[in-house]
């Protein structure tokens, strides 16, 4: 069954939560592993101790699809449909230090994506997020983690923000909406990505959607990428692939070569980036492909003002 998005038409807006069908607790914390079991949260919710001792959210919906959300990182390490079968990748060589950003899942780029003035992608990807909702509608679990700057993010971001990100889980698919706010008196600007990662046979996998595209080929110099269109109408890995498509659809689709298609929808993420590291991962590039919803360019966001993006991922 296909699903759409509903957004609103400006990619500014203020955030006015709220559904009378749902079942919601408001509860915003800081993470205190100690304190977690205590806190209660909306039907198929729950938070428990995951790898490295790290905190982490746990939905399933009454469907049986299942999803799992690192708090460090807010990062998507996990998302199965009733089959029971993982959709996401986690790189082997992925650390749960809460240090280090997590290899895999679906990682925060923010406020920068790739290489530059700060650490690469930013550092939304190895910070503690704090729940500050959770919600299920109509059998479906939603949790709203949220980012705040602190002095380490200020250290590379003299900025004051807040991130929320909006995880749902449906029978088929697991949408996710980012809000950045500017809560500074100055403006900012920033880039950002979800870098997913997508369980995948490299051989098999292939990309359908960016025919037509502007291209910005990071191989073979990623510090000064070819300009190019896309030509093909399926794309595939066959070697080492770092694009950057500028200006993508809002519907993309995977093959993951294991079985499965998956759609990629989005709002507002304007851009799209293919990676695949091939031997400079040899012991995991086989098993995964990365397809991700980017904005290159950068946004620039007043006071008070807002930027919203969904993506949503579907099988079937
Ligand atoms: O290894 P990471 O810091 O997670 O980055 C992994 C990759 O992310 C993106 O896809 C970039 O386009 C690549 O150039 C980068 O190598």
């Amino acid at each position: 069954m296909a699903t759409s998005i509903s957004m609103p038409s400006s990619s500014f807006i203020t955030l006015t939560p709220s559904n009378s069908n749902s079942r919601r607790h408001r509860r915003p914390f800081r993470t205190a592993m100690a304190s977690l079991d205590q806190r209660t949260y909306s039907p198929g919710v729950r938070i428990s101790e995951g790898n490295g001792g790290l905190p982490k959210v746990s939905l399933s919906s009454h469907h049986g699809s299942e999803a799992e959300i690192y708090l460090f990182g807010a990062c998507v390490t996990s998302w199965k449909v009733s089959n029971g079968k993982d959709l996401l990748f986690v790189r082997p060589d992925a650390v749960f230090d809460g240090k280090k950003p997590i290899s895999g899942g679906i990682p925060h780029c923010f406020p920068q994506f790739g290489p530059g003035p700060m650490q690469q992608h930013g550092f939304a990807r190895n910070m503690s997020w704090s729940i500050s909702d959770s919600d299920n509608v109509e059998g479906d679990p939603v949790v709203t983690l949220e980012l705040k700057d602190n002095l380490y993010s200020r250290s590379m971001w003299d900025f004051s923000f807040q991130a929320l990100y909006k995880v749902s889980l449906h029978s088929k698919s697991i949408s996710t909406v980012l809000t950045i706010t500017n809560t500074d008196k100055k403006p900012f600007s920033f880039s950002t990505a979800l870098h997913t990662y997508f369980c995948a046979s490299v051989t098999g996998a292939s990309v359908k959607g960016l025919k037509g595209c502007k291209m910005l080929n990071k191989d073979p110099d990623p510090s000064n990428p070819l300009e190019g269109k896309e030509e093909r109408e399926v794309i595939t890995f066959p070697g080492f692939v770092d694009c950057i498509y500028l200006d993508a659809p809002k519907e993309l689709q995977l093959d993951n070569g294991l079985g499965d298609v998956i759609t990629i929808r989005n709002t507002n993420w304007s851009d799209a980036v293919l990676w695949n590291p091939h031997l400079k991962m040899e012991s995991c590039y086989r098993d995964f492909v990365c397809v991700e919803n980017a904005k290159i360019g950068k946004v620039q966001l007043e006071p008070e003002q807002s930027w919203v993006a969904e993506q949503q991922i579907a099988i079937g």
